[in-house]
């Protein structure tokens, strides 16, 4: 058993599932938490087992619902996705320790929601790129490595942050421990809006980020989170080809290479569509926009910067969610249209 306290996943799927697993492998004691009842059963019987290209491990590990959960714990890891943050933490707060911590992997901003439960002191800011799928209770998918930062809010460099750090460069060996964690945030904020924007197609990610029709929507919609980034004060960080600088200033060549880079990236994926496209298409979902992406334009309209092509992609989500339309090669391509914005 490798030293330190015992971890806590909370949110045993795609994300909570590849860092539980890894991490007991490693020796480290663990325990899963979900609320999918099938999956905790079968976690805890057969085991986890993780698949793909990046490697294949099978692990039985200790595991619970939250009602079923007793204890409390210093490390805990949140990977729900973020429209049940605030519910999850509900649960989960009696079982962290006086000087316990949260630790959000998911994707937005929700180590503001974390902190607002727990307290700032308490919280500890994580992006996380690397692709992962849940094909089924005790089955995920690890389709790609990708970039993990970590950090503290304040930019501190703590000793409980190099400790993080420390555990999450077993499942990525190039985790960064980042004095910058709100730049890592936006930086997948921008990117993340792409991969919205890929997902009100059928495409492959990088299918639909190649088509030449969508480039103007995508431009503008990176360009708007990059304005607003800056204007709250964040220097936001490039992520997995997502170059900041080439949206927010919009030089040509620069994006070109920025969406060469994605593209490519994108390509050498086993997951080839989005988190947003399996709850669209596969789950039948709702997806994370409100909580993540959605927040971008109240933010904005708080600093006088206009958001109307992330507002329409916004709107446009929300359509196939409830059903008013299907996700469409070219929905994506009109999202620019007359508001000149459009990048020539
Ligand atoms: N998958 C990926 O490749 C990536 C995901 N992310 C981000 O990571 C976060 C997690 O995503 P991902 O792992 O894909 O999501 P998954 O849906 O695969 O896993 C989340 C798990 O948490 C469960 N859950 C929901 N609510 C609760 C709760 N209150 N208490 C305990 N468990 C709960 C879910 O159950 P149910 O399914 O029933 O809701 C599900 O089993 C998201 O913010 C996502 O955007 C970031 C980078 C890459
Ligand atoms: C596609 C990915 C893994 C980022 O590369 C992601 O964040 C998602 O599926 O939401």
């Amino acid at each position: 058993m490798s030293g330190g306290d015992p971890i806590l996943i909370w949110g045993a799927g795609a994300i909570g599932g590849v860092l539980g697993a890894v991490f007991a492998r490693a020796g480290h004691e663990v325990h899963m938490v979900d609320i999918v009842a099938g999956h905790v059963a079968r976690i805890r019987t057969e085991g986890l087992r993780i698949e793909g290209p990046v490697e294949t491990l099978t692990q039985i590990l200790p595991a619970s619902t939250p009602e079923e959960l007793t204890g409390r714990y210093r490390r805990v890891f949140l990977a729900v996705k973020a429209h049940h943050t605030e519910a999850a933490l509900q649960a989960l707060v009696p079982h962290l320790a006086e000087d316990g911590f949260v630790v959000s992997a998911q994707n937005g901003l929700n180590e503001r929601v974390i902190a607002e439960a727990v307290g700032a002191h308490r919280t500890i800011g994580c992006f996380v790129n690397y692709g992962a799928d849940w094909l089924g209770p005790g089955q995920i998918l690890f389709g790609n490595r990708g970039g993990i930062a970590v950090g503290e809010l304040d930019g501190s460099l703590t000793p409980r942050v190099r400790d993080i750090h420390a555990l999450l460069r077993l499942v990525e060996p190039d985790a960064v421990l980042t004095e910058n964690i709100w730049g890592y945030l936006w930086g997948k904020m921008g990117y993340g809006a792409l991969l919205y924007a890929t997902a009100l197609t059928p495409l492959s990610m990088s299918d639909a980020m190649e088509r030449p029709q969508a480039r103007a929507a995508h431009v503008a919609i990176g360009h708007e989170m990059m304005v607003l980034a800056r204007r709250l004060g964040v220097t936001p960080v490039g992520i997995y080809g997502f170059d900041p600088e080439a949206f927010l200033t919009r030089d040509r060549a620069r994006l070109d290479t920025s969406f060469a880079r994605m593209i490519a990236n994108n390509r050498r994926t086993a997951k080839t569509h989005s988190g947003i496209y399996r709850d669209l298409a596969v789950r039948r979902r709702k997806t994370e926009v409100d909580a993540q992406i959605g927040i971008a334009p109240v933010l904005g309209a708080g600093v006088g910067v206009p958001m109307p092509a992330v507002s329409r992609l916004i709107e446009r989500i929300h359509d196939i969610e409830e059903g008013r339309c299907v996700q469409h090669e070219a929905l994506a391509d009109t999202l620019a249209e007359g508001l000149g914005t459009e990048w020539s």
